[in-house]
């Protein structure tokens, strides 16, 4: 799915308005009933007796909040406006004023330095800016947002107020502080942040039926990897298949002390349908590895307890280098002789190798073209420098994948992948749960094994990142997200594909 600017997304509004033949106000409308309907089904519908509080601003998104105001009313349900006393309203606004007058409910104009005087238990809808903020908010709209936040249930409108769309807001800026954010048609950047964690708890996306062409015809580079992308990116298999159709992955990695590392991303790339893995290790973990996992094929280092050397790749499809591989003087070396020499293999680097590769910056320029490299945060900053926030993170990885050819994963709630070509993804699957160890481990082996499958680069990256994080959230429904374990990511990557497949019978 795309996400357009917000400026884009301006102009996407007026072409549906266009080619549908309605009003701006009933589009609003269709936004304020998508988040009428959500409020029934979240809140309403357990607690019939809540009452709400609208804080409207003097634009579209307090246009929405207002015409929110006029349906809960006409539901019934108790509900106090606020709007933002100013000389000037857009039009849809005023409109939708118009209507609450008619009806006699109550507006109560407030100013900056305004004390409101709400039921703090009631359930407060910040409806005061959406997507149209131009820059951040200044100071003196920290009383409100405060006030605002002192409630323990707010709802936002599209998007906290104070947090710009995809424009830079700091963490000195007044933004509202939301339980729930209802936002249209798309996820905007802002709310895939990590800096927005402070912002909001969760947020639903809600269909306003935008003009799905559009939608097509805009120019972006940013992507929301969903459930229907991953369903016409799933490779199907075919009766007369047979194993060597499936790639053979190679695992490295292990060293005494963390040969379950290198166990977890073999088991995990097998389960994704690889036809063949291989785990490389040193001696140490053998008889572990092969009473764990027999299916697996294990090929031993000379050394005992560390990676002394590499085998030759070019049998393998896929080779997936670094899990728990430790970073001893002899394998760094080792590391460092394999990226020198000529391979044949699609190579993807985790944990230790980009901790090797982030100390030897003259090492860069040895990558394959599409390595995939899935740093953690510490290990992002070696790759990259220091960055100052979210969208300058992002800014500089851009540079650093075009620069080296190479596919970078930023890990997070909405795991980014950045390609060569500028193009990103932020990812719609996973939870809190997957935040424990080896969980990354299992990250690996499942992208090794679609590119041994013989899946695009970009595809197994954007793909894989989503099978991961749909496995977990399998795992968290059985059991939890405190308890969920790694390995329990591994047992429900069935489940995962069943989902994206849309089957669970097998004949
Ligand atoms: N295409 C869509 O997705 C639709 C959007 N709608 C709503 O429209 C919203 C966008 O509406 P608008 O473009 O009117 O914008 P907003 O309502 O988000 O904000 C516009 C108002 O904020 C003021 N403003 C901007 N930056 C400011 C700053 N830093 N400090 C103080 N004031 C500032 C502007 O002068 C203007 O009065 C969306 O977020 C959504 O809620 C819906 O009504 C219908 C469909
Ligand atoms: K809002």
């Amino acid at each position: 799915m795309k996400i357009p600017s917000a400026q884009q997304l301006k102009s996407i509004d007026k072409q549906t308005i266009l080619k549908q033949g309605i009003a701006s106000f009933d589009l609003m409308e269709r936004a304020a009933r998508a988040v009428f309907e959500a409020i029934r089904e979240d809140i309403l519908s357990k607690a019939p007796a809540t009452s709400f509080t609208v804080i409207a601003g003097s634009g579209n998104n307090g246009g929405d909040g207002l015409a929110l105001a006029r349906m809960l009313f006409l539901s019934g349900i108790t509900v106090q406006v606020y709007l933002y006393k100013k000389e000037t309203y857009s039009a849809d606004n005023l409109y939708n004023q118009q209507k609450l007058a008619e009806l006699g409910i109550k507006m109560e104009y407030f100013d900056l330095s305004d004390q409101l005087s709400f039921d703090r238990n009631s359930v407060l809808v910040d409806a005061l800016f959406g997507f149209g903020l131009t820059h951040a908010l200044s100071e003196e709209w920290r009383g409100i947002t405060e006030q605002i936040n002192t409630c323990k249930n707010v709802i936002s409108v599209d998007l906290p107020s104070g947090l710009r769309a995809d424009g830079k807001t700091e963490k000195r800026n007044p933004v509202v502080r939301a339980q729930m954010v209802y936002t249209f048609q798309v996820p905007k950047v802002a709310l895939l942040l990590p800096q927005s964690a402070d912002s909001m708890e969760q947020f639903q996306v809600l269909d306003i039926g935008l003009d799905e062409e559009a939608v097509q015809e805009v120019e972006t580079d940013v992507y929301y990897y969903t459930l229907s992308d991953a369903k016409k990116d799933l490779k199907k298999r075919r009766k007369f298949d047979h194993k060597g159709t499936y790639g053979h992955a190679l695992i490295v990695g292990g060293s005494f002390g963390k040969i379950g590392a290198a166990m977890m991303s073999t088991k995990s790339a097998l389960k994704t349908g690889c036809g063949m893995v291989t785990a490389y290790i040193p001696k140490c973990g053998y008889t572990a590895f092969q009473s764990y996992f027999p299916e697996a094929m294990v090929l031993t280092d000379a050394y005992d307890d560390h990676i002394t050397s590499f085998p030759s790749v070019n049998l393998y499809s896929a080779t997936g280098i670094g899990v728990g591989m430790g970073k001893v003087e002899e394998t760094v070396a080792a590391f460092v002789l394999f990226l020198k020499k000529k391979k044949d293999t699609r190579l993807i680097l985790d944990a230790d190798a980009i901790n090797i590769l982030s100390e030897n910056p003259e090492l860069f320029d040895l990558l394959p073209t599409n390595t995939i490299l899935t740093p953690h945060p510490k290990e992002l900053e070696r790759l990259i420098g220091t960055w100052t926030n979210d969208l300058d993170k992002i800014e500089k990885a851009k540079g650093f994948c075009a620069k080296y050819h190479c596919i970078l994963l930023i890990k997070g709630a909405h795991t980014l992948t950045l390609l060569p070509s500028g193009k990103m993804y932020f990812n719609s699957t996973g939870n809190e749960g997957m935040a424990t160890a080896g969980s990354g481990d299992v990250l690996t082996g499942i992208l090794t094994s679609l590119l041994a499958q013989g899946y695009a680069a970009e595809k197994a990256a954007v793909f894989g990142v989503f099978l991961h994080g749909l496995a977990g959230d399998h795992a968290k429904k059985q059991y939890g997200a405190q308890s969920m374990t790694a390995t329990d990511i591994i047992s429900h990557l069935s489940d995962a594909y069943f989902t994206i497949s849309d089957s669970d019978i097998t004949f």
